[in-house]
């Protein structure tokens, strides 16, 4: 018997209660409104189960978003495991998460070793990339704005769910930096876009969908490793931070070296402009004052910031390429053999010609910076311990110096030569993340709060 698919009046009704629960839904707390599927798909006819590729379009808060959403329709829910049904209990036939269905993951994977068109989507593999044999994919369950497939134990596929016209970053950089055989990153598989003249407003030009790149099995995320060092670090009072076992001061230094290597990499393959300092700082001026606005507790810095802004405007032309763009621990993993950079897709909410304008890569270098500060201190948040306060100090000074170390053994630059610049890019993150933090984890605004203290009155 074969499954009819539900209509999509039915289904934007579905997706209306279903979305805002999502974690990678970008909307939260936010009004959702006007919900309509404007394309479908069909992946996967199977007597048991249809999975189809949606995109749905809404506004939140008055502002459109478009969402790319598979789903699968079958007589009953798959067993064995959560499958995050849109359709309320007992109803037949159940629509539910189509990346939780081990059919529909299968297909995917199908659909990419064949790469096949379908529905309009078509499935590439890069040039060398290995054919993948059809096996069931498992959903990574991280804090995540996309949703990532692992499949076996050597191939990851992300599909980007905020869908904007265009090639996205993540694709666009990972390649050119295959091309210049990078070795601080995945290596590239392939990718999912949507060359789309029945939407007609999708730009018509490929609309990136999905990227599949080599899955780093066994990998650390290097948030992870650096806040177990601090942990250890306070465990011990009586050791100095080169004498605990899990110092980091040797990772730092290596990620610093790995950092490098994609800035000099990024540059030969996209090529070195200059902005005026001008223009380099416009969006930081603007990003003080809408966050002046929000925190009102920012305003009595205000006059300094735009001090350390000042200087940069002044100071004539300022190189920069393509860059990674939203760098901190979090984006980077420790592979056995070497660290690599992840997630080059840059801030998903950003439209993607800003995303896209090439910039200084001090502006990377200040987010490891900011990182390493917020490692050592965001467990110490209302501690008054000063002997705890001192040691995490120095264990992000040692870091800090460290990470520029490595740096400046690949590139012809040191991070810590680049004064002016390297402060503003510093004190832009630091105000980016006190508005960030009191939005989503008010505890720790006093973790930015006490950076951009630290950093005016450094000056
Ligand atoms: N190539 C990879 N190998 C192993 N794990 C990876 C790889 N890329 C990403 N990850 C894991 O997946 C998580 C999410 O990846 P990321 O690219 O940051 O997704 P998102 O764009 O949704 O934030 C990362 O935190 C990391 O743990
Ligand atoms: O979701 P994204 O990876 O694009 O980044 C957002 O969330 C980050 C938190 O996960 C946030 O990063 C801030 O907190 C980190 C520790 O959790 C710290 O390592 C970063 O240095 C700090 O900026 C990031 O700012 C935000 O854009």
């Amino acid at each position: 018997m074969s499954i009819a698919p539900v209509d999509d009046a039915t289904l934007a009704r579905l997706l209306t209660d279903w979305l805002p629960e999502q974690r990678w839904f970008a909307g939260k707390g936010l009004e959702l409104s006007g919900v309509r599927v404007t394309r479908r798909a069909m992946m996967l006819d199977d007597p048991e189960v249809l999975v189809e590729h949606l995109l749905v379009d809404l506004e939140v808060d008055g502002r459109p978003q478009r969402y790319q959403v598979p789903i699968a329709t079958a007589p009953e829910l798959p067993g064995d495991r959560r499958a995050f049904p849109l359709t309320p209990e007992g109803a037949s036939p159940v629509v539910y998460d189509g990346l939780r269905d081990p059919r529909g993951t299968e297909s995917l994977l199908r659909h990419l070793g064949e790469q096949a068109e379908v529905g309009g989507l078509r499935f590439r593999l890069v040039a060398d990339a290995p054919v993948p044999e059809p096996t069931w994919g498992r959903l990574l369950e991280g804090e995540q704005s996309n949703s990532s497939l692992v499949f076996g134990d050597d191939l990851m596929v992300k599909l980007f769910r905020l869908v904007q016209p265009g090639v996205n970053p993540d694709v666009e950089l990972h390649a050119a930096l295959a091309d210049r055989d990078c070795p601080a990153v995945a290596a590239l598989r392939g990718w999912v876009e949507l060359d789309d003249g029945e939407v007609g407003d999708l730009g018509g030009g490929p609309t990136t969908l999905a990227m599949a790149q080599e899955f780093m099995a066994g990998a650390a995320d290097g948030w992870a490793m650096a806040t177990a060092s601090v942990r250890d670090l306070f465990a011990e009072a009586d050791l100095l931070a080169e004498e605990v076992g899990t110092d980091f001061a040797d990772e730092a230094s290596r990620l610093g070296a790995a950092v490098a290597q994609v800035h000099e990499d990024l540059a030969a393959a996209t090529g070195v402009t200059t902005r005026d300092g001008t223009d380099l700082v416009a969006s930081m001026r603007a990003r003080l004052d809408a966050a002046v606005a929000e925190v009102p507790a920012l305003a009595e810095y205000a006059d300094a910031a735009r001090a350390v802004f000042d200087e940069v405007a002044g100071s004539g032309p300022v190189p920069v390429h393509r860059i990674h763009g939203d760098l901190h621990l979090g984006q980077t993993l420790r592979a056995p053999d070497r660290w690599i950079v992840i997630d080059f897709e840059g801030e998903p909410s950003a439209p993607l010609a800003e995303r896209r304008v090439p910039d200084s890569p001090a502006r990377d270098v200040a987010g490891i910076l900011r990182s390493l500060d917020y490692a050592a201190q965001h467990t110490l948040v209302g501690v008054e311990d000063r002997q705890l306060r001192f040691r995490a100090r120095e264990w992000r000074d040692r870091n800090v110096d460290a990470f520029c170390s490595g740096y400046a053994e690949v590139s012809d630059s040191d991070p810590r030569d680049t004064g002016a610049l390297l402060r503003a890019y510093t004190l832009d993150k630091a105000l980016y993340e006190v508005v960030y933090e009191s939005r989503n984890r008010p505890g720790w605004v006093p973790v930015p709060m006490g950076a951009v203290e630290r950093i005016l009155s450094a000056g």
